[in-house]
């Protein structure tokens, strides 16, 4: 397989059943209808409904129907993306549409694999939530607050079937769980460019976010930390991270935020999906302050602050520690 010089941009969609992802799908696939797009669908049971919904024109449409990608779909995700890659004309994007069910986390950690992301990037995590249902799913299914903690843009669909308040408090609710996200109100799964291209220039917005109280959903719960002056040691983080996120995966869903270390004057940006971890330099503004949200399940600030602080270049661990 040639080294491609481009990757191929991955976008994620998730969501709870019936939530509108195939609408978000076809909309995505109409506004990138000038490049060559894949489809990766993920249905429970043998027939495909949604290989049939999703407007087929060009694009391929790969049927993933032996059971929900994150229990026994990993293999059969990774032949898949693999024969993509081999592929004499790659596709510029590949939409992986989870099923419902799917926990998105161990989608994600497939881009772990150095023969995976060699060739795909995972440009997007699109979280798509029922406007109508969302309350009720948040608290009868797990899965649902943790297709939420991973998602870069939330789509809160269905808006015109809820009162105008209501919206606004789902709203809220939502970046209470996943204070990393953008959220957009919008109806049969209308998705524009500049909503997907949210993602990092959005963080800064993380600094108005107080953490006056641990906010809880289903157990799910963002934790906000403020290292000051922190300077972490580079190989030690990396490697404390990558066994915590195999160790605590059911617990840590998702990492992101902005460190020092040791190598360098300028911040690194650390960002976990599931398994997948990556650390690395950002050019970050001036006066950008370092942060980390830790998104998860039943996470206690203490424990999760003497985790990192087993990361510190020097020992500052004391003035970390200590806070309930
Ligand atoms: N009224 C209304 N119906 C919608 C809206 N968005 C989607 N729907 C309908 O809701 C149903 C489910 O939408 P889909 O896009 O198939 O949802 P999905 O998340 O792909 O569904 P599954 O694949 O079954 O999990 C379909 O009948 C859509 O036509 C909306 O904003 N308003």
């Amino acid at each position: 397989m040639a080294m491609q010089e481009t990757k191929i941009n991955v976008i994620i969609l998730t969501g709870f059943l019936g939530a509108g992802k195939t609408s978000v799908l076809n909309n995505l696939l109409i506004l990138y209808s000038n490049q060559k797009n894949m489809v990766i669908e993920n249905e429970f049971g043998s027939e495909s409904v949604d290989g049939n919904l999703v407007k087929l024109k060009q694009e391929r449409v790969f049927e993933l129907n032996n059971g929900c990608i994150c229990c026994s779909l990993g293999e059969e995700l990774y032949a898949v993306l693999r024969e993509i890659a081999e592929l004499s004309t790659p596709p510029d994007n590949v939409f992986i549409e989870a099923s419902g069910l799917a926990d998105p986390g161990a989608l994600a950690s497939v881009f772990i694999f150095e023969t995976i992301s060699e060739y795909f990037v995972v440009k997007s995590v699109i979280g798509v939530v029922d406007a109508v249902l969302f309350e009720d799913s948040l608290t009868q299914v797990p899965e649902a607050g943790r297709q939420l903690a991973i998602a870069d843009l939330i789509l809160l669909n269905k808006e015109a079937m809820v009162a105008n308040g209501y919206t606004k408090s789902l709203e809220q609710k939502i970046k209470h769980i996943n204070p990393l996200s953008v959220v957009f109100p919008t109806n049969h799964g209308k998705v524009t460019k500049e909503m997907v291209a949210q993602n990092l220039t959005r963080d800064t917005q993380l600094f108005d976010y107080q953490e006056t109280h641990p906010h809880t959903h289903s157990d799910v719960k963002s934790i906000l930390l403020d290292f000051k002056d922190a300077v972490f040691d580079l190989g030690r983080l990396r490697s404390i991270l990558t066994v915590s996120l195999f160790l605590h995966y059911h617990q840590i869903y998702r990492i992101k935020g902005f460190v020092r270390v040791n190598e360098s004057k300028g911040l690194y940006l650390v960002q976990s999906v599931g398994q997948q971890l990556s650390i690395i330099p950002v050019e970050s503004k001036k006066d950008q302050k370092p942060f980390l949200v830790v998104i998860g399940k039943g996470l206690t600030r203490k424990g999760i602050m003497k985790l990192f602080s087993k990361g510190f270049d020097h020992g500052a661990m004391s003035r970390y520690i200590g806070e309930a």
